[in-house]
């Protein structure tokens, strides 16, 4: 499987002096196409620093995230904010959906902050609500809809754009285990594929068996890799 995203040496820090706490130490990975990888560990051993330094949301102070042939953190800043826009699909553990916007206008956003026209960007947010089995719900706004559902909306959204990344942070955390189960289901049979790599940070052992591998993370660290069992 060819390589997707490289992060080499990656560091990342906070704070100063006394009070600097080492997030992320001298990190490296390769993730592939076609695969999705986990990052687990406990609660602060940097999995959401990692995954927001290779999704081009936090600046590393050491090391570079190759994706293809592009050094992201070697971009400008407005070169990179394209880059993400055309490159990588990003679900936020609780969502962030706009409350004043309905669930088809949520999922057009990418798309308008890609210039579509508005007609345009519903028609295709319309299509990508059917993949994620929420048609009838277009014209909602994300309250009406339950956990489960806004996820989807999340996800629908973030691939709405056709990314080759796509990145989860606690996919399941705010959902009950069926549902959960499901939704990670459907992410591995319905928007995984050969193109594409999706990297999830998560705490949910009942979700394991969907993961390619899994990487393990301890005080900042890799400390190894398992086998998941899609
Ligand atoms: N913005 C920040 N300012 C200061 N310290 C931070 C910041 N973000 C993270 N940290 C610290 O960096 C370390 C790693 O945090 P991170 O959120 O990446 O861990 P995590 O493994 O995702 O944890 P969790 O599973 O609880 O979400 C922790 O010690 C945390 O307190």
């Amino acid at each position: 499987m060819a390589t997707a995203i490289a992060a080499r040496e990656l560091t990342k820090w906070f704070g100063e002096g006394e009070a600097r706490t080492v997030a992320v130490k001298d990190v490296s990975f390769e993730a592939r196409l076609g695969e999705m990888l986990y990052i687990v560990g406990p609660s602060g051993s940097g999995k959401t620093t990692l995954l927001s330094i290779i999704s081009g949301i936090l600046r590393p102070d050491q090391g570079r995230v190759l994706i293809d042939d592009t050094d992201l953190w070697a971009l400008d800043s407005n070169a990179l904010a394209e880059f993400r826009l055309n490159n990588i699909g990003f679900v936020f553990q609780d969502y962030h959906l706009f409350p004043r916007l309905t669930t088809a206008e949520n999922v057009a956003i990418p798309l308008l902050l890609k210039r579509w026209d508005w007609e345009r960007a519903i028609a295709e947010a319309h299509r990508y609500l059917e993949v994620v089995g929420l048609r009838n719900r277009a014209e909602l706004p994300p309250v009406k809809l339950s956990g489960g559902e806004q996820q989807r909306v999340a996800i629908a959204r973030a691939i709405v754009s056709q990314p080759d990344i796509l990145v989860l942070d606690e996919p399941t955390a705010s959902l009950d285990g069926d549902t959960g189960k499901r939704i990670v289901t459907f992410v591995r049979e319905q928007v995984l594929n050969e193109r594409r790599t999706i990297l999830i940070v998560t705490h949910d052992a009942r979700i394991f068996d969907c993961a390619d591998r899994i990487m393990h993370m301890e005080d900042g660290r890799i400390v190894g890799f398992e086998k998941g069992a899609p």
